[in-house]
């Protein structure tokens, strides 16, 4: 198969597109989980689509410091010409942050009530280490555009021809799964590709494994949400 996000207008085949292929069964555990089959299939169990919506206000919430350090390291390297693309993903969560809010009140969830249960704990201290400034762009910058494209890929499912997706479900299926946010993945992308083209060995080896574990802690968000593990 062509490497992901190829073609025209894609990203052209780099170290990413190698990596999703090298680690496509855990990249399609990341994407295509029970829990978005689910919603695609109309299926989904509401209480466990409050949960998830709950748990990843607390998780965009603690997102934000993490991007913010993204866009940190982007502006202290030589080579900034990706700082709008990043900071436009900063801005993003600004809006981001009340539409979960607005969300959450229709859903008639109560915020205050709720704390972060233990996978999206494991996420946030995951987060934090990468926020340190021993983390060189390159990895931060990766680690940053898998975590974007496994909600890319995973919402986008649900929208796709032949969903099944319950009409009250779309506005947060578009949210990630919009080709907006496609184009901004890839952008990302393509910010990775280069950086880790120009990266010394170490590195491209530390930007792989924070692939696999954000990999493994998107498995793991999906199972909180559909389980309460
Ligand atoms: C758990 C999780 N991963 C990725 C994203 C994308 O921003 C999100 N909102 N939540």
């Amino acid at each position: 198969m062509a490497a992901m996000g190829g073609g025209a207008g894609g990203v052209e085949a780099g170290t990413t597109a190698a990596w999703m292929e090298r680690h496509r069964q855990m990249y399609e555990r990341a994407t295509r989980h029970p829990f978005i089959v689910s919603i695609r299939d109309g299926t989904v169990d509401l209480s466990a689509f409050k949960r998830w919506l709950s748990q990843d206000y607390l998780f965009v919430r603690e997102f934000v410091a993490f991007t913010a350090s993204v866009l940190l390291k982007c502006c202290k390297h030589e080579d900034n010409s990706d700082m709008e693309i990043i900071l436009g993903g900063v801005a993003s969560l600004s809006d981001e942050l009340s539409w979960f809010k607005n969300e959450v009140d229709r859903w008639g969830v109560d915020l205050a009530s709720v704390s972060p249960l233990n996978s999206n704990l494991e996420y946030h201290r995951f987060l934090r280490s990468f926020t340190e400034p021993e983390i060189s762009y390159a990895v931060a910058v990766t680690t940053f555009w898998i975590i974007e494209t496994v909600y890319q890929d995973s919402f986008g499912f649900c929208i796709e021809e032949g969903n099944k997706t319950p009409p009250e479900l779309m506005g947060t299926c578009q949210r990630w799964g919009s080709a907006g946010f496609k184009q901004y993945c890839q952008s990302l992308q393509r910010i990775a590709d280069r950086c880790l083209a120009n990266a010394p060995a170490d590195a491209v080896k530390s930007a792989e494994e924070a692939f696999i574990q954000v990999l493994e802690l998107e498995i793991g968000f999906w199972e909180m949400s559909s389980s309460q593990s």
